[in-house]
């Protein structure tokens, strides 16, 4: 299959625009003969004396309908193209979204944020001005010069054979500029692609920059990638001037051989003058088209390297999906020997625990223990290496994507918002979800307040991924989103490590009324959090070290009493602080 053909695939309607596109471009370029030949009758008439008044005013007629008619075929012509390249462009999107919700995040995090922005924003985008502007202007341009070479022929061979003299030329200019275009266009996106990300690196840590004092060492990086690309691409543009210069030059240049054999043959009476006026505009009409060529043939290993890249994120592996939209045993949740690594590093082992339908699951333990990963593999994130998670008593594999999504709300530790108004983003726990029912769980999660108090209330933009709002105003918002979701199992990463105390207990208050019923699993630094799950799960370099109720695991286990008593003493610290400051106020 070609590049085009694969590309044009994506488009729903794709074959119908495609045949309309054609047909009225090649119609619109065939009309575009009419003014020629009817010129070219008007001048056999009058060199033999025989031209009246009604045959000029209908040949006037037919040039200026042919004129509209050309004009109007190329119009509609155009806009089946723009259609078709629309289509296929917002398949390629849609495409592109459904695949990243179906990959496994390592496989996204190992593209990174930069490859995957140049994928969407400027590989998709680039190929919008090729397929929308570049292929249907190319293409219509192609057929009209076809149309005149072919008339040309008609009219007179000797004479079409003298205008395409100068396509050897042409050709020589055209091979050397794809030639050295191709060699080169990897080495120059590779160049782009680097300056993009350091760009995007340098932006997004801009804080660390300014912080580290390292303005002058990233900017030397950023610099250098800028430089990088400068060079490939004059080094790119050096290589193909000289035959940009020699196809500019020789290419207009049809009327050179054309016209003085048109004279020739004249005199020698083997053409008529109607013949020589029709040949001479047909044959200068075709340099600003042969001009026009040298726009459209680069665009074809850059339409292939752009969709080569969207190609290969369009093959990546994706998580397999079942089919099963029913929860046979409830929404109990229990992990089955797990082991998990991120890559090659190991971090989850033998992992085995059940979190009761309706009842509260605490994960504990010290930092990088595998807690949040927990969270990441029941939300399938990544598939497990050995062992199963089941939902319900069946492996969550074996579900649909969607049934799983509906299933689960996730509050995560980063707490991303969009960037849309506050509205909006709560809204994306439960589409189409009324203004009342948002501004009643934002009630909830104790945001209503602050929220009120913007200048734009609930329509208030957020800002890229939350950052005009403080942590603990991103993370009660993003509670408010889980608790309008209103799913039957919870993830809980770190809900609350962002709220002061006092917001704490009414966020735990209101979260608790909320989680009722629910099958909850919460993981918490602060184990004030947990005391009162109905099971608790101790996690240590990723394994289960222990697991029971919170008097229990008091008795039972020394690394838990442990965790308890630092956790006591850090809380009894954070007391005397609060208390020393507010007695100095
Ligand atoms: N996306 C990732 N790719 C590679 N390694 C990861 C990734 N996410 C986490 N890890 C590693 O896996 C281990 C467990 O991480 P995890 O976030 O599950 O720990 P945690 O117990 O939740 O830690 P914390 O309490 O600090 O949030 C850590 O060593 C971490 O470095």
């Amino acid at each position: 299959m070609s590049t085009f053909q694969k590309v044009y695939a994506f488009a729903a309607h794709g074959k119908r625009y495609m045949h309309k596109a054609f047909l009225l471009l090649t119609s619109s370029a065939v009309i575009g003969i009419v003014p020629y030949i009817a010129v070219y009758l008007i001048i056999m008439r009058l060199t033999g004396g025989q031209l009246t008044a009604g045959f000029g005013v209908g040949a006037a007629g037919v040039i200026l309908l042919s004129l509209l008619l050309k004009s109007h075929t190329q119009e509609k012509g155009l806009a089946a193209s723009h259609r078709l390249a629309y289509d296929t462009l917002m398949g390629m999107r849609q495409k592109a979204a459904d695949k990243l919700l179906s990959m496994p995040m390592g496989e996204i995090e190992r593209y990174g944020s930069g490859a995957l922005k140049k994928i969407f924003v400027e590989d998709i985008e680039g190929m919008e001005l090729i397929l929308a502007h570049a292929i249907p202007e190319g293409v219509g341009n192609i057929i009209g010069l076809c149309t005149v070479v072919v008339t040309l022929f008609i009219a007179d061979w000797r004479l079409a054979l003298c205008a395409l003299a100068v396509i050897p030329f042409g050709f020589l200019a055209l091979s050397g500029i794809s030639k050295t275009a191709t060699q080169k266009l990897e080495l120059y996106y590779q160049a782009s692609r680097e300056m993009n990300s350091t760009i995007i690196e340098y932006v997004s840590g801009m804080e660390v920059i300014k912080v580290f004092g390292q303005g002058e060492s990233a900017f030397s990086r950023y610099r250098k990638a800028i430089e990088g690309y400068k060079k490939f691409s004059l080094n790119w543009y050096k290589s193909c001037w000289k035959y940009m210069s020699m196809y500019n030059v020789f290419l207009p240049t049809t009327l050179l051989f054309a016209l003085p054999a048109a004279i020739l043959f004249y005199t020698s009476g083997s053409l008529s003058f109607g013949l020589l006026v029709l040949c001479v505009l047909l044959a200068m009409s075709m340099g600003p088209m042969l001009l026009h060529l040298v726009i459209f043939f680069p665009i074809i290993p850059n339409l292939r390297q752009k969709f080569k890249r969207i190609e290969d994120l369009f093959e990546e592996t994706e998580l397999p999906v079942g089919h099963d939209r029913s929860f046979p045993d409830g929404y109990g949740v229990s992990f089955h020997n797990v082991t998990f690594a991120y890559q090659d590093i190991p971090v989850l082992k033998d992992v085995s625990f059940e979190a009761r339908a309706g009842g509260i699951t605490a994960i504990v333990g010290e930092s990088g223990a595998g807690k949040s990963t927990v969270a990441k593999l029941t939300a399938r994130f990544w598939d497990v290496g050995e062992g199963s998670i089941r939902i319900g008593g069946r492996d969550i594999r074996e579900y649909a994507f969607e049934a799983l999504m509906d299933t689960i709300s996730y509050v995560s530790q980063d707490n991303f918002l969009f960037n849309q108004s506050i509205m909006e983003n709560i809204q994306v726990g439960r589409p189409g979800a009324s203004d009342e029912d948002v501004m009643e769980m934002a009630k909830k999660a104790q945001c209503h307040d602050f929220i009120m108090e913007m200048p734009q209330g609930y329509q208030t933009v957020v800002g890229e991924a939350g950052d005009r709002l403080s942590g603990g105003q991103r993370q009660r918002i993003t509670i408010a989103r889980a608790m309008l979701k209103n799913a039957p199992i919870v993830l809980l990463d770190e809900a609350t490590s962002s709220t002061d105390a006092e917001n704490e207990d009414l966020i735990q208050e209101a979260l608790n009324q909320l989680l009722r019923g629910k099958t909850v699993l919460v993981i918490a630094h602060r184990l004030s959090t947990v005391v009162d799950a109905d099971h608790i799960i101790v996690l240590k370099a990723g394994k289960v070290i222990v697991q029971g109720k919170h008097p229990d695991l008091l008795q039972a286990s020394t690394e838990y009493a442990h965790m308890w008593q630092s956790y006591r003493q850090s809380a009894r610290w954070e007391y005397k602080t609060e208390r020393k400051v507010a007695e100095s106020c």
